[in-house]
C-alpha cells in the first residue's frame, strides 16, 4: 500500500498518541522524531508516518518553517493526505501556533479549506457550538488557565482560532456533524463558497469523529488533535486490528521522569508518593542557583532503581509554579528545567534505565532528543493517548521502552500501572 497519510505532530507526546490511535484503527505506522536526515527510508508497509516536532511553544516563523520542512518529507515520501496534530486543550497564544502552521500548510498544498477539531471524547475532550470542554468544564474553567506556557483563558475556538489566521475561520456545528458525513461535505462546500479558510467542527463523540472522518477523504490537509485519527482508516478500507501492537519484551530497571505541573500529573505524583516509593523533587530555584541538582538526582536514583520505579519529578502546585516563574521567567524556568530532566533521563540509562515513563510534552521532546532517539515503535496502549514504545537507543546500547505521557493524561496510579502494563504483556 502506498503511503496514505503524512502527520506533522507539534510535540512529542501529543506525536505518540496520534501515532497510537492510528495504530489502533488498524494502520501501520511509523513514528520519527524530528524531519529525517536526507536518505531515511519510510518501510515500505507503512502506512502512516508521523513526524514529531518540539514545534508547540517556539516562536511561530520556527514553527512554521519545521513544520513545512516536515511537509516537504512527507510528501517526497509520497504522503496523499496531510494530518496537522495539535493539542486536545489547543495549547497556543494568540500568536499561534496552530493558526500560522495551518496557513502555512495550506498554503504549501495549494488548498483552500481545512478542518479544525480538537475533540478526543476517550479523554475527556468534547467540541460543542465551536466551544472546547474539558471533562465538564470549559477549557477556561478548566487548569489549563493555569498552564506554564499555554494558558488557555477563552473556550471558543472560533475566536481562539480566528485571533490565529488571516483567513475568517468558521464553524460546522453538531447538528450537521450528526446528520452524517454527505451533510458535513455539504456545509464545507458552503463555507468555502464564503470564503472561509478554516471551520471548528464539533465532535462530543466517537460516532462523530467516524462521521467527520469520512466526510474529510478528500481534504488534502486535516488539523486536529488525535482524535480524528479513528475516522481517517476507513477511507482506505482499514478495519481496526489488535496485531499492531506488539513490542518486544521489556527488561531493565524502570522510572518515571516528570516535567509536567498538569492537574492530572500533580495528582499521579501524589498518587506515587502515597505509595512509599523513592522520588526525588528538582526545585527549579536550585537550577538557578547553579546547583547541580541532576547529579544529585542521579546519586539518589542509582541507590534505588534496583528496589522498581524511581520517580524525579519538578511538578508542582499553580501557586508553586507561578511563584518560580515571578522569579525567573517562563521560559526561562521551562528552559531549566528542561534541560535537568533530559540530563537526569540520559544519566537514568546509562545506569541501566531500559523502562522509562515522560510526563509532559515539552519535557518529552527534550528528554527524546538528549537520548538522541530517531525513532519509535508503537506498542499497546496503557491509558486513552498513551502507548508504550520500544526505540533502539544510540551506540548499540539495547531497546528502551519509553511512555510520553501527555501532562492532563492517565489516570491516578499511571507511574505504577504503567509498569505493571509492560509486565502483563510479556507474560
Ligand atoms: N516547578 C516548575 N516551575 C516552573 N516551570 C516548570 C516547573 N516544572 C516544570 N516546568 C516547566 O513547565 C513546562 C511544562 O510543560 P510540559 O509540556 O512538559 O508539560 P505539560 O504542559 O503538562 O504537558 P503537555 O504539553 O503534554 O500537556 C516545561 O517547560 C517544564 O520545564
Ligand atoms: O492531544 C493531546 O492532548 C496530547 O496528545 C498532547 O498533545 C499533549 O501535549
Amino acid at each position: 500500500m502506498a503511503l496514505r497519510l503524512g502527520c506533522i505532530a507539534d510535540d512529542f507526546t501529543g506525536a505518540t498518541d496520534l501515532a497510537n490511535n492510528l495504530v489502533r484503527a488498524g494502520l501501520r505506522v511509523v513514528q520519527l522524531i524530528d524531519v529525517p536526515q536526507d536518505g531515511t527510508n519510510v518501510p515500505r508497509d507503512a502506512d502512516a508516518v508521523v513526524i514529531a516536532l518540539k514545534s508547540r511553544t517556539v516562536p511561530a516563523a520556527e514553527a512554521v518553517d519545521a513544520s513545512l520542512r516536515a511537509l516537504e518529507w512527507l510528501r517526497s515520501a509520497g504522503a496523499g493526505q496531510i494530518y496537522f496534530k495539535y493539542c486536545s486543550t489547543f495549547d497556543s497564544t494568540p500568536a499561534g501556533n496552530i493558526g500560522p502552521v495551518t496557513e502555512a500548510l495550506m498554503d504549501a498544498l495549494g488548498t483552500d479549506f481545512t478542518v479544525a477539531t480538537p475533540a478526543f471524547p476517550d479523554n475527556g475532550r468534547t467540541v460543542f457550538k465551536g466551544h472546547l470542554f474539558v471533562g465538564d468544564v470549559l477549557l477556561g474553567d478548566s487548569g489549563m488557565r493555569h498552564h506554564p506556557l499555554t494558558p488557555m483563558t477563552d473556550s471558543n475556538l472560533v475566536s481562539v482560532l480566528g485571533a490565529q489566521m488571516r483567513r475568517p475561520v468558521g464553524l460546522v456545528d453538531h447538528t450537521v456533524v450528526a446528520a452524517g458525513p454527505d451533510a458535513i461535505a455539504a456545509r464545507i462546500d458552503e463555507l468555502r463558497k464564503a470564503g472561509v479558510g478554516a471551520a471548528i467542527v464539533d465532535a462530543v463523540s466517537n460516532e462523530d469523529l467516524l462521521r467527520l472522518g469520512a466526510a474529510v477523504a478528500n481534504l488534502p490537509l486535516v488539523t486536529a488533535g488525535s482524535g480524528l485519527a479513528i475516522g481517517l482508516p476507513a477511507n482506505w478500507g482499514v478495519a481496526p486490528s489488535p496485531d499492531a501492537a506488539r513490542l518486544p519484551v521489556a527488561s531493565g530497571h524502570a522510572a518515571v521522569v516528570a516535567g509536567s505541573v498538569s492537574a492530572a500529573t500533580n495528582g499521579q505524583v501524589r498518587a506515587f508518593l502515597a505509595t512509599g516509593r523513592p522520588a526525588f523533587s528538582v526545585d527549579p530555584l536550585r537550577i538557578a542557583a547553579g546547583e547541580d541538582v541532576a547529579a544529585e538526582a542521579l546519586a539518589f536514583a542509582e541507590r534505588q532503581l534496583p528496589e522498581g520505579p524511581v520517580l524525579v519529578y519538578s511538578t508542582g502546585s499553580p501557586d508553586a509554579v507561578r511563584a518560580v516563574q515571578a522569579e525567573l521567567g517562563a521560559a526561562d524556568a521551562g528552559a531549566l528545567v528542561e534541560g535537568t530532566l533530559a540530563r537526569v533521563a540520559q544519566g537514568l540509562v546509562e545506569r541501566g534505565v531500559r523502562r522509562l515513563v515522560v510526563a509532559g510534552g515539552e519535557t518529552s521532546g527534550a528528554v527524546v532528543q538528549a537520548l538522541g532517539l530517531t525513532g519509535l515503535r508503537i506498542g499497546p496502549q496503557i491509558d486513552p493517548g498513551v502507548p508504550w514504545c520500544a526505540a533502539p537507543l544510540p551506540y548499540g546500547a539495547g531497546t528502551l521502552h519509553i511512555a510520553l505521557k501527555s501532562g492532563n493524561f492517565g489516570g491516578p496510579d499511571f507511574f505504577t500501572s504503567a509498569f505493571t502494563l509492560l509486565d502483563e504483556v510479556a507474560a
